[in-house]
C-alpha cells in the first residue's frame, strides 16, 4: 500500500537541551567536602543510643552464585538473592552497609561458590570486617535438578527454592539452617476411598527447615539432594519437566497406588529428616494446591531431636 504523505523525521533537540525541557537544572553550589576524609560519618558516631539493635543490615540483594551438587548439574551458576546483618551495641549509632556489599564483591571476583564452608568463612570475616562479635548471612536461590522420565528416561530440568542461613557469634561458634521448598504430586486418599472411579490429585509445595549439626561434611553429603528426595519419594508422584505416554501412564498409576493426605506428607518427610544423623531439628509443612477447591490444604510439623536428651 502506497502512504498519502511522505513522512518528516523529527528534529530532536540535543540531550542537554531535553532534559532542560524535562526539568534539569544545573548543580547547587557545594559547600560540604568532597574528600572521604573530610566527610562526616555519622555512622561510627559513639553516644548512648538507648537500645542494643538485634539485626541490622541489607536484604534483598541479588547476585550470581555458583552452586555444586551431588546431582545433576554437578555445578551450575544461579542467582542468589541475599541478607547480610549483624547487632550492633547501644553505643553504635549505625552500621556500615557498604561493607556487606563491598565483602560479597571480593568473594565474588575470587569466584564465590556457596557451600556450608564458604558461608561459615564468609560471615566469620564479615564480623571481623563490621567490627562486631556476631554476623548473620542468609541466600535463597532457584537449585536445578535433573528429573528423568520413570519409562523413557528423557531429561529435563526442574527446580526448588533452596536457602541457606549461617549465623555466628565468636563465642558460640556457627548455627547453619537449611532450607528447601519442592514441589511434588499429591493424590487425595480419601477421594479415592469413595469414588467408584478416579481421585483428585494435585500439586503440592512440601517446604522443609533443617538446623545441621557440626557433623555435617558437605563433601560426602548433600542436603539439597536430601531434603529433595525426602519430600519426593514420600508423595504420591514426583514431578517431571518431560513425560511421553509410557511415562505419562507410570506417574498417573503410581499416584493412584500411594495416596496422601496433607497429614500424611509432613509426618512420612518427618521421619526421613528425623534419620538424617546430621540434622539437629526440623520443621515440616505442606501446601496442597487443592483441584476441588479454590483453597489450599495445609500441615506443619516441628520435632527438635535434642529434646530427647532431657
Ligand atoms: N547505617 C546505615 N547506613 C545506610 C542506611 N541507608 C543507607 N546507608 C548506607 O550508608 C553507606 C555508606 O556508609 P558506610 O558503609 O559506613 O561508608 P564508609 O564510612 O565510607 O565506609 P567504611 O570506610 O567502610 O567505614 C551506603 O552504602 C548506604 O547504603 C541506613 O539506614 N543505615
Amino acid at each position: 500500500m502506497q502512504h498519502l504523505h511522505t513522512p518528516t523525521k523529527k528534529q530532536l533537540p540535543a540531550k542537554a537541551e531535553r532534559h532542560k525541557l524535562f526539568g534539569s537544572v544545573p548543580p547547587g553550589e557545594k559547600t560540604k567536602p568532597e574528600n572521604k576524609a573530610d566527610m562526616a560519618d555519622l555512622q561510627n558516631t559513639k553516644k548512648n543510643f538507648l537500645f542494643h539493635i538485634d539485626a541490622v543490615g541489607i536484604a534483598n540483594v541479588k547476585h550470581p552464585i555458583q552452586v555444586i551438587s551431588n546431582t545433576s548439574p554437578a555445578m551450575q551458576t544461579t542467582i542468589g538473592t541475599f541478607e547480610f546483618t549483624s547487632s550492633i551495641q547501644q553505643d553504635s549509632k549505625g552500621t556500615n552497609m557498604s561493607r556487606f556489599t563491598e565483602q560479597l564483591d571480593m568473594y565474588h571476583k575470587n569466584g564465590f561458590t556457596v557451600s556450608v564452608q564458604s558461608l561459615q568463612t564468609f560471615v566469620a570475616e564479615l564480623a571481623e570486617r563490621l567490627k562486631q562479635d556476631d554476623a548473620k548471612v542468609k541466600v535463597t536461590f532457584p537449585w536445578f535438578f535433573e528429573r528423568s522420565g520413570p519409562a523413557s528416561g528423557m531429561t529435563g530440568l526442574n527446580h526448588a527454592d533452596a536457602s541457606l542461613e549461617v549465623s555466628y557469634h565468636k563465642e558460640t561458634g556457627f548455627r547453619t539452617t537449611a532450607k528447601l521448598s519442592g514441589t511434588v504430586t499429591t493424590l487425595c486418599p480419601c477421594s479415592k476411598e469413595i469414588s467408584e472411579y478416579s481421585a483428585h490429585n494435585q500439586r503440592g509445595i512440601v517446604s522443609m527447615e533443617v538446623q545441621l549439626t557440626d557433623a555435617f561434611n558437605e563433601d560426602v553429603q548433600d542436603w539439597k539432594e536430601a531434603l529433595l528426595e525426602a519430600a519426593e519419594s514420600n508423595a504420591s508422584a514426583r514431578i517431571h519437566p518431560v513425560l511421553k505416554r509410557p511415562d505419562e501412564k507410570m506417574v498417573t498409576e503410581t499416584a493412584y497406588e500411594n495416596p496422601r493426605f496433607v497429614e500424611d506428607m509432613v509426618r512420612l518427610v518427618a521421619a526421613d529428616l528425623y534419620e538424617l544423623d546430621y540434622v539437629e531439628k526440623f520443621t515440616v509443612s505442606c501446601s496442597n494446591q487443592e483441584s476441588i477447591h479454590l483453597h489450599d490444604a495445609v500441615a506443619t510439623l516441628s520435632y527438635d531431636k535434642r529434646d530427647e536428651m532431657e
